[in-house]
């Protein structure tokens, strides 16, 4: 038997794809297995999020930023653990939730307890000789190759409010064969979108998930643009790429409405689902991520009511990975979907648990990078393993972003055609 006692845990500072600092943990197992693990933030937060110590922290941890937080991982946290077995996740969460003793997180960090959750998950699969996703698929049968879903235009807080209001623009590339495939649609797509911009005299500079952030003029424009870009690669809109929107409503609404500036209006609940319903019978839209602000539950029934049947809807800043949020969306069928962030809940346990949650319910379940990333490629393999059938994670460019996708080549090289791709039906309807 493979030796997998915690010998000993080590967390540092590094840096994230947006220059801020962020905690990287590596573990050693008895055995002589070794595995690192680092941890990503967004910028368009959900109020609901766990708490993250993070630089010019404004809580009352105040203060306590990245260096505390890997104080923590180097001492409370290491005594915890040594002696551990990795091989038991549920256990060490268990543990890390309880050491925390908060219900946010607030005094460890979900970010610190993350690194260190996924660092043990890493660790387990490095001693047992298994790729993580083999390892964390723990024999359910249900692993899958995702669609990527690739933001080639950036808006709202990603692109500094330069353009859009609306913050990602994905094509969704369900008609291909295969995710090597799809992965291709999606780069070439992305780069006559760079051709096409530069031809209409806009810049072609990048937001902070690679897409393009172009000055557009209304919230509708990016979907004419990325529709010709579509076509002029050579693939049809429709039939082999359909397309998704993440308005991360929450940061456009205030006062009971969602103030779209630059289409210098503002819409209510009621009338963005009219918005909505209009994009979606113009265009191949099959996905709309927080189309409605992270508290306005009635206008997300209404949305639901509305679209549920054509749209997959997806909870982001709404439910925020958190099991007990998405069982009341269940409840009020207020979406159709849950996006899953790790970062946002805190441990590997409860990330499995929001996704075993969304699918028992004929949910979706749409596994999600950060608008700040590390090279860590751990939701690549987390999405295969769940099946979870797609995977946004950025444009098909910039290192943090690629290196998902690169994994995922890896992964279904490794699986010799054995892993299906999850295609059109992927998608809640
Ligand atoms: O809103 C989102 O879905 C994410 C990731 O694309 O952005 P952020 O990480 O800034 O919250
Ligand atoms: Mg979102």
């Amino acid at each position: 038997m493979t030796d997998t006692t915690i010998t000993s845990l080590h967390g540092r500072e590094i840096l994230d794809s947006r220059g801020n600092p962020t905690v990287e943990v590596e573990i050693w197992l008895a055995c002589g297995a070794r595995a690192r693990a680092a941890v990503p933030s967004g910028a368009s937060t959900g109020v609901h999020e766990a708490h993250e110590l993070r630089d010019g922290d404004q809580s009352r941890y105040r203060g306590k930023g990245v260096l505390h937080a890997v104080d923590l991982v180097n001492t409370e946290i290491a005594t915890l653990l040594q002696g551990k077995d990795a091989a038991e996740q549920e256990e060490i969460d268990r543990g890390l939730i309880a050491l925390d003793a908060t219900p946010t997180r607030a005094r460890l960090g979900a970010n610190t307890i993350l690194a260190v959750s996924m660092a043990v998950a890493r660790g387990a699969a490095a001693a047992s000789g298994l790729s993580l996703w083999r390892s964390l698929e723990n024999p359910k049968g249900r692993a899958a190759m995702p669609v990527p879903m690739m933001n080639i235009l950036n808006g709202g807080v990603h692109a500094a409010w330069q353009g859009a209001d609306f913050q990602e623009y994905m094509i969704v590339p369900y008609g291909a064969p295969d995710f090597r495939e799809a992965l291709r649609y999606g780069s070439e797509t992305y780069h006559a979108l760079k051709a096409l911009l530069a031809a209409k005299g806009y810049h072609t500079g990048v937001g902070d998930e690679g897409g393009f952030a172009p000055a557009v003029r209304s919230n509708q424009e990016p979907l004419d643009l990325i529709v010709e870009a579509i076509e002029a690669a050579g693939f049809r809109p429709g039939a082999e790429i359909g397309l998704a929107l993440d308005p991360a409503s929450s940061e456009l609404y205030g006062d009971g409405e969602y103030r779209l500036k630059t289409e210098g209006r503002a819409l209510s609940a009621g009338e963005m689902v009219d918005y909505y319903a209009d994009l979606a019978a113009a265009y191949p839209l099959i996905v709309i991520e927080d189309g409605l602000a992270e508290d306005d539950w009635d206008g997300w029934r209404l949305l639901t009511e509305t679209l549920g049947d054509r749209l997959e809807l997806v909870g982001d800043d709404l439910f925020v990975t958190n099991v007990e949020r998405i069982s009341r969306g269940i409840r009020e069928q207020a979406a159709n979907a849950v996006l899953i962030k790790p970062n946002q809940v805190g441990t590997v346990t409860e990330t499995i648990a929001a996704v075993d949650l969304a699918q028992a319910n004929g949910w979706g379940a749409m596994v999600s990078h950060r608008s700040g990333e590390t090279v860590d490629t751990f939701i690549a393999d987390l999405c295969v393993a769940l099946g979870t059938g797609h995977l946004k994670t950025g444009a098909p460019a910039r290192g943090e972003r690629v290196e998902k996708y690169n994994q995922l080549l890896r992964i279904e090289e490794e699986a010799h055609g054995c892993l299906p791709f999850a295609g059109r039906e992927a998608f809640v309807r």
